[in-house]
């Protein structure tokens, strides 16, 4: 699971194609959110989530918080991977992996200014019952939880990678020019990036989304040989 990369917010084929084809491993489907602002349908999900696997992973990223719901939901669009963006009780996690427990769960942890010893807390609730945590960025400004493009204070990232007994996706305003650096001080088990790879199009630009690959690439490598990563 060490070195990681996964490239999120998919809006068709073509982009998931290219992804693919410049080395990202998982592919984020943001589906079923708050604002109802998805970027494609869940049957063009499904489809290509089909065409996808199994040589790379889609990974559904939602707000659901319901244990039934989860599991249908992820039997309806074909994948073997959820990210849990809302506030799901440690209760319903367990019940989660009671019912589904070949569905690999990544459980986040949005970082505010102030909230380190909330994620802390959070990292001892859900860790029983999930598979990896992704830590991503609050933005004040409009209360989103993802897709912010945002980056946050990557010393609370590095600390909830010393205390979590699972593996850690970094997240949050990462993009070609920042991610060997956040690779370096976080010491992620993996890293992940959506608006940091789009052009002024909205789209993934395969420029970026290469030098992304390469640069998490190398940071991995270079952490892996000194014994850090
Ligand atoms: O990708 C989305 O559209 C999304 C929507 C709602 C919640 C989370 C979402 N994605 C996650 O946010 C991170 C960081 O995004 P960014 O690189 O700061 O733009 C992204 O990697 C997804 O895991």
């Amino acid at each position: 699971m060490q070195g990681l990369i996964q490239v999120a917010g998919i809006i068709d084929q073509a982009e998931a194609d290219m992804i693919i084809e410049e080395g990202a491993d998982w592919l984020g489907f943001a589906l079923r959110l708050p604002a109802k602002n998805e970027d494609l349908s869940e049957a063009d999900a499904a489809a290509i989530v089909r065409a996808i696997q199994p040589a790379n992973r889609g990974v559904i990223i939602t707000y659901l918080t319901d244990a039934e719901e989860i599991k249908q939901f992820c039997a309806d669009i074909g994948v073997t991977a959820i990210q849990l963006h809302g506030d799901v009780t440690p209760d319903e996690l367990h019940k989660l992996r009671a019912i589904a427990p070949e569905l690999y769960t990544l459980k986040s942890l949005v970082v505010k200014s102030d909230n380190s010893d909330e994620l802390a807390e959070i990292v001892e609730g859900a860790a029983p019952h999930v598979d990896m945590f992704i830590t991503d960025t609050f933005n004040p400004a409009t209360g989103a939880k993802g897709a912010t493009g945002l980056t946050h204070d990557w010393d609370v990232s590095a600390e909830l990678v010393r205390i979590s007994p699972l593996p850690l996706m970094l997240a949050g305003g990462l993009n070609p020019d920042n991610v060997a650096e956040a690779i370096e001080k976080v010491r992620p088990a993996a890293v992940d990036a959506h608006t940091g790879l789009e052009g002024a199009d909205r789209r993934k630009d395969r420029v970026k989304v290469r030098t992304f690959v390469e640069e998490a690439r190398k940071a991995f490598a270079r952490i892996a040989a000194d014994g850090r990563g």
